[in-house]
């Protein structure tokens, strides 16, 4: 097995791969994300590749760096971290009652050769009420996450329904990584 390197700081990342028993180490790229495309699959895809980049310049021969980029897609417009409680009530509202997509960009670089890909998921949430999205921001959990909700935590008392894999909205799809790494290996 290569030596694994997961270029990201979320503890949610983190805990997926410790959860299917991969060993690794964790390299953060501290590299700014600035979203400059529109089509969200690019931008994700855009970004995790920015940030397995900037680890793979420092790392040796035989390591597997691996980056990550999620994004809440509502109407075809991105939605970031929320930039303040307001812009988290912002988001929450506009979630409420209706159906979003979550995109996450997965980019895994061996030796200088690249593949990336992106996982779609879609996620109903119920109608949220203002009270609702107070309390829920008063928990200080929508803060570091796309969209301003989590669904491993609080949030998942919002969610009506979800399609696709439930990994991906929480910020990697395990299964799909691991299916192309199985692939690569042969
Ligand atoms: C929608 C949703 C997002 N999230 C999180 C996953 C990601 O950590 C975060 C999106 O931010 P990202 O910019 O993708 O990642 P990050 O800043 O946490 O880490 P790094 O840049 O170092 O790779 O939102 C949840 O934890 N649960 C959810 O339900």
């Amino acid at each position: 097995m290569k030596t694994l390197i997961l270029a990201s700081g979320s503890p949610r990342r983190r805990e997926i791969w410790q959860q299917v028993g991969l060993e690794f180490s964790v390299v953060p790229s501290s590299k700014e994300e600035v979203i400059t495309r529109q089509d969200p699959r690019e931008a994700v895809m855009e970004l995790a590749l920015m940030k397995a980049e900037d680890i793979a310049g420092q790392t040796e021969r035989g390591s597997l760096v691996v980056g990550a980029d999620t994004v809440v897609v509502k109407d075809g417009k991105i939605l970031g971290k929320p930039e303040n409680e307001e812009d988290a009530a912002r988001m929450l509202r506009l979630l409420s009652g209706g159906r979003h997509q979550i995109c996450t960009g997965v980019a895994c670089i061996l030796d200088g050769q690249k593949k990336v890909f992106c996982e779609e998921t879609s996620v109903e949430f119920y109608d949220l009420s203002e009270e609702e999205i107070k309390e829920y921001i008063d928990t200080g959990e929508p803060m570091d996450k796309a969209g301003g909700y989590g669904i491993q935590g609080r949030a998942a008392g919002f969610i009506r329904g979800i399609e696709g894999d439930y990994y991906n909205v929480m910020g990697f799809p395990i299964a799909r990584f691991l299916h192309l790494l199985k692939k690569w290996n042969r």
